[in-house]
């Protein structure tokens, strides 16, 4: 099924027509939706009359009595976007997801043989181990599934050795939403497609709950697919996480929250150093590869950064319109100036070597060099040749791992714990290749290979983009820089 597809629900613009020239109260139909649904296991989709099918264990809790609103039901779906054009005579077209949530019956019947295996991969991000305890506390409590294991170190843990696979249950991790990092360790590269499989099946893992950025994602399609392949009747689910927020379609990924927050210290700190100074400025780098997120929203939270540098907009630094003539104006302006500066922006500038152009870390992500110290450097030597008579300072505050290696805040921990619940009903209602994820602030399941490839770049196009630039006042840097 192609999501882009043109939908034909308004060939002719009619409900736009109407919408434009209509008063108020009036009914206006939207075009129809494409529905994109998620795979489902092949016990589950066996259209012989034998799929399984097992009344929710949910509905038998001693103390919990479900109301009948709490079962999602199989027609149940939410939109992805969630406003209209109704002026436009070629409406986008729409695309809904299955909604997230427990079902009334279960295609996977969690009492016999379900054995999940749960693994973090990537970077670390502020509710790893929220997500690990929720899903450990779910897939036991809620549905009394009674082999869950922790599978050490990424991907590579599943053809590693027995201690690599640990039993857990909720008084094992019991307090682990209070600690920052993954307590089962998370590594990057490894991806051996076949030995990772292979492990699987050599451990009768009939559930995969496989929690990372983008590469995991790519990683976690390549073994559905390979299940599929096979025709093992095992699930996998994947949980989405990125402190940089880098992931398309759900409407943020959890811990980024946190770690805006703890970018406030740091933001804090270069304001009072840069004040405190004659000439001075305070230069803070954040996360953020390929996306600036975090920098925009630490910017927009603070109200003390004078520019914000992103890997969407690329910048110079001298001459007219440049960084460097700005922040000389606006020190004149105001005695001192905060930057803020996302780890991917100005990579093109840096001068880099033939190795260095070639250098990857384990999974093949491009390494970066260090926009900070350079910067901070280039914009002394301009200093000192411009302005030599005049005093100056900058400050150099790089918090990168303090804002990814915190426990989740309350808002994360909350999230962590509705991504985790979403997994297990999604698992347990026989859907496998997905992703749970909110979109529009409901929760909902999306076909892991969308998740793969969906990126999500700052839109600098937008209102979000323009409002920092407004609150900044900083150049576009659209003027030819100098040579
Ligand atoms: N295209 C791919 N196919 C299969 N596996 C992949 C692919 N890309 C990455 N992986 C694997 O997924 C795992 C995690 O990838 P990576 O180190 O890029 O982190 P990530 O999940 O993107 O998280 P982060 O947001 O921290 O970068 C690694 O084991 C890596 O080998
Ligand atoms: O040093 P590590 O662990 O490879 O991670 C660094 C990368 O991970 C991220 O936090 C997430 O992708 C990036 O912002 C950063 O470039
Ligand atoms: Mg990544």
């Amino acid at each position: 099924m192609d999501p882009t597809a043109p939908n034909s629900g308004d060939p002719n613009g009619v409900a736009a027509a109407a919408a434009a020239t209509a008063p108020t109260n009036t009914t206006v139909t939207l075009p129809a939706f494409t529905l994109r649904d998620v795979p489902r296991l092949p016990s589950a989709a066996a259209d012989d009359g034998n799929a399984t099918r097992i009344p929710n264990p949910i509905s038998r809790h001693p103390y919990f009595h479900p109301p009948p609103t709490f079962y999602i039901s199989d027609g149940d779906v939410s939109l992805r976007h969630a406003f209209f054009d109704l002026a436009s005579s070629t409406p986008a077209p729409l695309v809904a997801y299955r909604r997230a949530g427990p079902r009334r019956e279960l295609a996977v019947d969690p009492a016999r043989g379900a054995r999940a295996a749960l693994v973090t991969c990537g970077g670390l991000c502020p509710g790893l181990n929220t997500v690990l305890r929720e899903l450990v506390v779910g897939l036991q409590e809620l549905y009394g599934v009674r082999d869950v294991f922790g599978v050490a170190a990424g991907y590579r843990g599943f053809y590693g050795p027995d201690d690599d696979h640990v039993r857990l249950d909720p008084a094992a991790v019991d307090d682990w939403h209070k600690k920052g990092g993954t307590v089962l360790k998370t590594t990057r590269g490894g991806f051996d497609l076949n030995k990772i499989v292979d492990g699987i099946v050599a451990r009768g893992y009939t559930q995969v709950y496989a929690i990372g950025g983008d590469g995991t994602m790519r990683g976690a399609v390549a073994i559905f697919e390979e299940f599929k392949r096979r025709g093992l009747n095992i699930s996998i689910t994947g949980i989405p996480k990125t402190v940089d927020n880098d992931i398309g379609i759900i409407d943020r990924s959890f811990g980024f929250q946190t770690a805006v927050e703890i970018a406030q210290q740091a933001i804090d700190a270069a304001h009072v150093e840069a004040v405190s100074a004659v000439n001075g400025i305070g230069l803070v780098k954040l996360m953020g590869r390929s996306t600036g997120h975090i920098a925009l929203h630490a910017t927009l939270s603070s109200r003390d950064v004078d520019c914000c540098l992103i890997p969407e907009v690329d910048f110079y630094l001298e001459g007219k319109g440049g960084l460097f003539d700005f922040l000389y104006e606006r020190i004149k302006l105001k005695g001192h100036a905060v930057v803020v500066v996302a780890e991917g922006a100005g990579q093109k500038l840096i001068p880099r070597t033939d190795d260095q152009k070639r250098e990857q870390d384990e999974s093949g992500n491009i390494v970066f060099l260090d926009v900070g110290p350079w910067l901070k450097s280039e914009l002394g030597k301009w200093w000192k040749k411009e302005h030599p008579s005049e005093l100056f300072t900058v400050k150099y505050i790089d918090p990168t791992y303090m804002i990814r290696a915190v426990p989740a805040n309350a808002t994360d921990n909350l999230y962590c714990t509705l991504l985790a619940h979403s997994a297990i009903h999604g698992i347990m209602a026989g859907f496998t290749g997905f992703v749970p994820g909110p979109i529009n602030g409901n929760y909902s399941y999306i076909p892991l290979e969308d998740v793969a490839v969906a990126k999500n770049p700052v839109d600098v196009n937008d209102h979000k983009w323009a409002w920092v630039r407004s609150v900044t006042n900083q150049p576009d840097f659209l003027n030819t820089p100098a040579k």
